[in-house]
């Protein structure tokens, strides 16, 4: 057994000021720089990235019971409760078997009509010509979205009740997750206080529609389903709390990454006219007028296939880590209990190793979201595993039916003096600084 090779550092820190000034500068060089696996500190916490496909498929699918989630996910605990993002073990299996047939194939075919008759509603608001902050209408617009396809909310008009908490609230998770010295959340410091009337605030939202479905006829829905749940040895139902915990996750983890994809999505498309023409060609010759549905998804092809090369060029979900709960081997390397393992999507799937011209965005690259002769696990937006994204499909036909209806109607360009986009890799990979755009109305 081999020990993983260490970046030396001779700061208290390690390399933590590094990583948190430009954690992409930062992965990427250690990629350029080394085969396989690399490890580094973050104060005394040893990480190691993990720089090959069959690694990481060792941590996410063959040795996933040596690890857990770590540690931003346990901070974001405050936050998620025990839902199914941050649970561990029976807890996630059980919640994992309850809420996956809400997100089948075939029940997500059902959610198709909200997707494309909410995105219709909401971009009827722009007007001819305008300038759109693009990145905060794809947060509204997926939050909606969540919203009515998950819990039969209508958010369209409340959507500053909602919104606007999720945004203070990640911006102070992540600014908690990056720091080493922070305040405990008990202490009455202005960053605390915000956070936790920002989550008061949304738990107030979901515990109201909580309340009101237990006092009311029973829904289709995911709350329906997890409300109609009962454990298999006591035949309890969930609690109100484990309801909110799970409310909370879907909402959170359903609406912040996919509306970062069509934004990226949007950007892409403002940089690469040929393919824009094509996608504008396909859009017209599917749908004409006519709205997109379920049905629509098949001939949607191209359209689709700039979403899988948006998400290879910018995954929303980054960058996904582990901590190892035992002592346990991934390849010839030894990872002993404690120590952090990093699987970047951004960093791999824009490595020469596996795509040939990986830097360009060529859609046509891809076949059923798969690219020709590409290991699996050196592309991952949706992870693997049992922990694998249970929103990945419900994700893929949201963006297709988005895209296709925004294009449908509106021709979108970069807002002029546009500042040079950069990504910020927070808990997802954001627009640094937002993105503007023209939209207009096509006759
Ligand atoms: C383009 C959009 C999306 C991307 C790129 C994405 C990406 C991911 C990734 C990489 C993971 C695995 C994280 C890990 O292993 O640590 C994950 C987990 C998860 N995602 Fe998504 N996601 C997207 C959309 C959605 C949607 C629409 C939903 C719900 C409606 C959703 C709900 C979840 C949940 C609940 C988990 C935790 C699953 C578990 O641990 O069992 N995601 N997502």
């Amino acid at each position: 057994m081999l020990e993983v090779k260490g970046l030396a550092s001779y700061s208290p820190l390690g390399h933590l000021n590094e990583f948190r000034k430009d954690p992409i500068y930062f992965l990427s060089e250690l990629y350029r720089n080394h085969d396989t696996i690399v490890s580094f500190r973050f104060a005394h916490r040893k990480m190691n990235l993990l720089l090959e496909p069959d690694l990481i498929k060792e941590v996410l699918v063959t040795k996933q019971y040596s690890f857990h989630k770590s540690k931003p996910f346990q901070e974001m605990k405050t936050l998620l409760g025990e839902g199914l993002l941050t649970s561990e073990d029976e807890v996630h299996m059980r919640q994992r078997r309850l809420i996956q047939p809400s997100f089948t194939k075939q029940h997500i075919q059902s959610y198709a009509k909200d997707m494309t008759l909410l995105t219709e509603e909401f971009i009827c608001s722009w007007k001819d010509g305008e300038e759109r902050l693009i990145s905060r209408d794809m947060m509204e617009l997926t939050l909606a979205i969540i919203a009515k396809t998950m819990f039969s909310m209508d958010l369209s008009q409340g959507h500053d009740r909602v919104g606007k908490h999720f945004d203070i609230i990640m911006e102070i998770a992540t600014k908690r997750i990056r720091s080493v010295l922070k305040a405990p959340l008990k202490l009455n410091t202005p960053k605390n206080k915000s956070l936790s009337e920002a989550i008061k605030a949304i738990d107030k939202v979901l515990y109201e529609m909580i309340e009101k479905r237990n006092s009311s006829e029973t829904k289709e829905d995911l709350l329906g389903l997890l409300m109609q749940a009962r454990d298999e040895e006591s035949n309890e139902g969930m609690t109100n709390q484990q309801l909110r915990d799970e409310a909370m996750t879907i909402f959170l983890a359903g609406h912040e990454t996919t509306a970062n994809a069509l934004s990226w999505c949007l950007y892409l498309l403002s940089q690469h006219p040929d393919k824009a023409k094509l996608l504008y060609e396909e859009v017209d010759r599917v749908l004409g007028k006519k709205r997109a549905d379920y049905q629509s998804m098949k001939d949607l092809i191209y359209t689709q296939q700039i979403i899988w090369e948006s998400l290879r060029l910018y995954p929303p979900a980054w960058l996904i880590s582990r901590k190892a709960i035992e002592d346990v081997s991934i390849g010839d390397f030894r990872i002993q209990k404690g120590e952090t393992v990093m699987m970047s999507s951004y960093i791999m799937q824009r490595s020469e190793r596996y795509f040939s011209h990986a830097e360009e965005f060529l859609p046509e690259r891809f076949k059923n979201g798969k690219v020709e002769g590409v290991p699996e696990y050196a592309y991952f937006p949706f992870g693997g595993g049992p922990r694998v994204c249970i929103g990945n499909h419900f994700a893929i036909m949201e963006a297709t039916l988005v895209l296709a209806t925004v294009v449908q109607h509106y021709t979108i360009a970069l807002a002029p003096n546009h500042h040079k986009l950069e990504t910020e890799p927070l808990i997802t990979l954001r627009p640094k600084d937002g993105l503007r755009m023209i939209v207009k109305k096509r006759k």
